[in-house]
């Protein structure tokens, strides 16, 4: 039995994973854990997460937990992310990080951590949208400059870090296909007398609303045709049961930062 523990048990996604984790035959749900502050704390699991997880008490802090766990599934945010990160590299325990809005600065220091443990960090964690990170950047590549990118991401009203980590990637993908600097080339906001489209820009929209998953979008647009390539969530599942698999591949790899891609077998090098 491989043993989890469980950040921001809480939350969306957290609520959602120990569940899974809690009825997996071969996972054992270990500890979980949430903010300090948070009024669940010290209550059952089982008020966050339904009643497969139950018989546990919420703990207060990763330190609780990290002593009787083998790996730690984290989707809090970055901050809390890189603050668990430091206690489980100095732990020796490996990561899943599925929170998003990390600076440049915040993943050099998560590179840095991670040459002590294994940790997979990555924007979204479902089949489909890893594939759509191949299939964009396959896309830009043959389609070349005459195509104009755009991207938009719709998501929840909750939701508090723009764009999502998923529309970045793809930005980025899109981006290093094209040979293009994101910094100089993102646009991510247009208003008043804007002038013509600069021909190397890659557009980066948001839209936030009710209670909606997840949905990304990546138009290419040329003159007289366009492609449109859509990836919708219809749950938070599909994210949880990627977190449950990067849980069992990170347990059996060596030191490093790794993606999605590389649990999936897509990519295989670092
Ligand atoms: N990689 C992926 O596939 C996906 C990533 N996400 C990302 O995961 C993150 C969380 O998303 P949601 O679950 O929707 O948010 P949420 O706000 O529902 O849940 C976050 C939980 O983390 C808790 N938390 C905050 N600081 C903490 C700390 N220091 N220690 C322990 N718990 C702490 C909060 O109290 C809250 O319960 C976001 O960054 C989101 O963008 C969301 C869905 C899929
Ligand atoms: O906050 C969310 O909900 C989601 N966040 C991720 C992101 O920022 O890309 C992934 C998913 O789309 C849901």
């Amino acid at each position: 039995m491989l043993r989890i523990a469980v950040a921001g048990v809480a939350g969306r996604m957290g609520s959602r994973i120990a569940q899974l984790v809690a009825e997996a035959e071969d996972l054992e749900l270990a500890g979980v854990f949430e903010r300090p502050d948070h009024p669940l704390v010290g209550k059952d699991v089982r008020e966050a997460a339904g009643g497969a997880a139950a018989g546990r008490a919420i703990a207060s802090s990763i330190g609780e937990v990290l002593e009787g766990c083998d790996v730690v599934i984290d989707f809090t945010s970055a901050r809390s992310s890189l603050e668990n990160l430091e206690a489980a590299a100095a732990a020796g325990r490996p990561m899943v990080i599925g929170s998003t809005g990390f600076s440049r600065d915040d993943l050099s220091r998560a590179a840095a951590l991670a040459a002590r443990i294994p940790c997979v960090l990555a924007p979204n964690m479902s089949v489909g949208v890893n594939v759509l990170f191949k299939v964009v950047a396959d896309a830009a590549r043959l389609l070349g400059t005459d195509f104009d990118v755009e991207i938009v991401e719709t998501h929840h009203r909750f939701k508090k870090d723009a764009p999502s980590g998923t529309a970045l990637k793809l930005a980025q993908v899109i981006a290093e296909a094209l040979n293009r600097d994101l910094e100089a080339a993102g646009v991510f906001s247009r208003h008043g007398m804007i002038g013509e489209r600069p021909k190397d820009a890659i557009g980066i929209q948001t839209l936030r609303g009710g209670d909606i998953v997840g949905e990304h979008t990546v138009l290419f647009a040329g003159m007289g045709e366009r492609i449109e390539i859509t990836h919708r969530a219809h749950s938070r599942d599909n994210f949880a049961r990627g977190a449950l698999q990067a849980a069992r591949w990170v347990a059996a790899q060596p030191p490093g930062l790794y993606d999605m891609q590389h649990v999936l077998g897509i990519k295989t090098r670092l």
